[in-house]
């Protein structure tokens, strides 16, 4: 064996806490170092900037023609029409689904409106390694694109004459990272004296009342805005049209939007109707239940994806958009054996990356659910996991299906993939989604008050729509506080079968990276990111344990399948329990081991060796005690035999191997 490869092989002995012995050859080196790598290739991970953001942002420098439009093509493209600009500020997509769903209800009351959509992201800090990639995407400078500069900004805010801004909060009170240069450039700019005079405007937040700094940014634009009404004196339109939105998604943020909504339209009628129809009702607006186009593959012509490709960008540069693939150096459990808590460590490889970190960074992980979620979701779906097929967002020929579509995921891909990476299957859904997986229940009388809109409860009965009303706390209660998850509502309507095309578009969230402080400092490991994860494990109200979508894999992800290879290649000669971390470990182990107790006893009466592996020392006495059940009632034997007979085979070492 080469020296590096009897390195190698010392460092997964390290990490997974086993020995393989000296006589390996070189080609067993090599299919255990690199399963190791393949396995633990699993993870990406995107930094975020999370200390003071607007100390060195660093503006990027493009030429104006490609980012600014002719104010004589604008008015000209407005053809007559009143524009109206929807901003967004967003980390997980909320705010941005918000702004465009209202952008097309928009759209849809009142035809005089020409509306755009923008994402605040041009504004945002560019973190070193994140300039080039940036770069990349500028060079894709579109239409909707609003300013890449401070100055343009100011230019183009002074034209707008109606703006509505939808803004995130995150950490101390800050805004997301696609805001956040704006936000600095907005919040300082007191030079600017009076210059948004004929803005009108509307702001709503989407925040969470358990945090202390609830939907600052919202306020605090919300009070910049209107201190630029009444500095103005004069009255020569400009003006707050409706109170700041505080959405709070510790409830149901869509209710506090939608009640946001309702007092921004009377105002809008007065803006964007023509005088004869401001007293006439609005037409009811309907949304679009948004979907993608299917299309399914035959496995046979198309290959089968490689599921991580779209994360590795092939780029030397990363941002959210953009996440690295990086391997898993060393994973350890930190609590004592004795404990039933998880804490896991972990250390990211970035050798290579070109990713720099700072102390306060913070790292985006992209998790997988686990196979027992995929499963049950697939059976919900009534969907084959390994049916291939992809998602678009355009029709055949080309043209957009809609605008509040999020951007497909990449794909050919199986189902078992789509549900293991971009599904968020274990969150409270939101009600939204509710309302369209009720849309798909054949029982629809079945279903509870709060699956029914307001609006259809209105137009049935009226009696029916008081009680709904009065019953509006329905959805805080039956999902929000019981802490149900999109499976478990699903599970709830067995009926309710949604299309994919709009289960990934409208009921099931994408999956969002989960955001970790880095634990290790730069100056002493640059090229390692490590974090600690406590396990996320737990009955919910409703019964069902509750486990942490990320912290289940990390705690999870390698062993199984890296064990297994280990027992093909003969490393280890029969593998019985190759986990305990899940749940209380000694009932977990325990229930294991006996659900495997004839095949146990079959290995033990033939002098054969076998392995019970897992993630705790402690373990050793449950698997003992366990043991000594299996052998008095498998074997039959008396307890004296049965006690000799379990010390005999853990003196030969012939049953159990931690691994960790
Ligand atoms: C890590 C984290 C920090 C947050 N910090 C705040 C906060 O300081 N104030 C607040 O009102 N909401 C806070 N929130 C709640 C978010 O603003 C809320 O979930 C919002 O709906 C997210 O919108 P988005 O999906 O558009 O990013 C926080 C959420 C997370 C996950």
């Amino acid at each position: 064996m080469s020296s590096g490869g009897a390195n190698l092989v010392r460092f997964v002995e390290s990490v997974l806490g086993i020995s393989f012995g000296d006589s390996l050859s070189d080609s067993v080196v090599v299919i255990i170092t690199t399963s190791f790598a393949a396995l633990v290739g699993l993870l990406v991970l995107v930094l975020k900037r999370s200390s003071d953001r607007s100390k060195d942002i660093k503006p990027l420098v493009v030429p104006k023609s490609l980012s600014i439009k002719d104010e004589e093509d604008e008015s000209e493209a407005l053809g007559g029409k009143t524009k109206v600009t929807i901003f967004y500020g967003t980390q997980t997509g909320t705010a941005e689904g918000f702004a465009k769903a209202l952008a097309e209800e928009v759209k849809a009351r009142y035809e005089k409106a020409a509306v755009k959509v923008f994402d605040l992201h041009y504004m945002r800090e560019l973190a070193s390694f994140e300039i080039i990639a940036y770069v990349c995407v500028l060079c894709g400078l579109n239409q909707d694109d609003y300013a890449m500069e401070d100055d343009q900004y100011e230019e183009k805010l002074k034209k707008e004459t109606l703006a509505l801004f939808m803004v995130a909060t995150y950490g101390d009170g800050e805004p997301t990272d696609n805001a956040a240069r704006f936000y600095k450039w907005f919040t300082e700019g007191n030079e600017r004296g009076i210059w948004l005079q004929q803005l009108s405007y509307g702001v709503f937040g989407l925040g969470n009342r358990q945090y202390e700094h609830f939907n600052k940014i919202a306020k605090v634009l919300d009070d910049l805005l209107c201190e630029q009404e009444f500095s103005s004196l004069i009255d020569i339109g400009g003006k707050r049209l409706v109170p700041v939105g505080l959405g709070d998604d510790d409830q149901c943020i869509e209710d506090d939007f939608s009640a946001w909504k309702e007092l921004l339209w009377p105002e809008l009628d007065q803006l964007l109707r023509d005088e004869d129809d401001v007293n006439a009702p609005s037409t009811p607006y309907t949304a679009a239940i948004p979907e993608y186009r299917l299309v399914i593959h035959d496995p046979s012509i198309i290959s089968v994806e490689d599921k991580f490709s779209n994360l590795a960008n092939g780029n030397v540069s990363f941002d959210i958009h953009h996440p690295c693939r990086v391997n898993v150096a060393v994973q350890k459990e930190l609590h004592k054996a004795e404990s039933d808590r998880s804490c896991i460590h972990l250390e990211f490889d970035i050798t290579g990356t070109r990713i720099t970190y700072e102390t306060g960074d913070h790292l985006g992980v992209y998790a997988e659910n686990s196979d027992e979620t995929v499963e049950e979701a697939g059976k919900l779906l009534d969907k084959p996991l390994d049916l291939l097929f992809s998602i678009h967002a355009d029709n055949e020929d080309g043209t957009a299906i809609g605008s509040s579509l999020p951007p497909p995921f990449p794909g050919p891909c199986t189902l078992h993939t789509a549900l293991a990476c971009y599904a968020d299957l274990l969150s409270p859904p939101k009600k939204i989604y509710l309302l369209l997986v009720g849309n798909y229940a054949v029982r629809l009388l079945c279903l509870p008050w709060l699956l029914m809109p307001v609006n259809l409860a209105r137009q049935i009965d009226s009696s029916f729509y008081h009680h709904r009303k009065e019953r509006s706390n329905e959805y805080s209660h039956w999902v929000m506080a019981s802490q149900r998850s999109l499976l478990e509502v699903m599970a709830e309507f067995p009926s309710s079968k949604p299309p994919l095309g709009i289960f990934f578009a409208a009921v099931a969230p994408r999956l969002q990276p989960r955001y970790y402080s880095i634990s290790s400092s730069p100056r002493y490991t640059p090229n390692r990111v490590h974090v600690t994860c406590a396990l996320v494990y737990g009955p919910t109200p409703t019964g069902r344990i509750h486990k942490g979508v990320c912290s289940t894999w990390m705690k999870d992800f390698i062993y199984e399948d890296e064990l297994n290879n280990f027992v093909e290649q003969g490393v280890i000669s029969e593998l019985i329990v190759a986990f305990s971390r899940e749940g209380p470990q000694k009932e977990y182990v325990q229930h294991k081991m006996v659900d495997r107790a004839a095949e146990i006893w079959t290995i033990i009466s033939q002098g054969g060796y076998f392995y019970v592996c897992g993630d705790a020392k402690g373990m050793a006495r449950d698997v003992h005690r366990t043991l000594h059940t299996i052998v008095q009632e498998q074997g039959g034997l008396d307890s004296s035999k049965t006690e000799s007979m379990v010390k005999k085979l853990q003196m030969e070492g012939r049953y159990l191997r931690d691994v960790w």
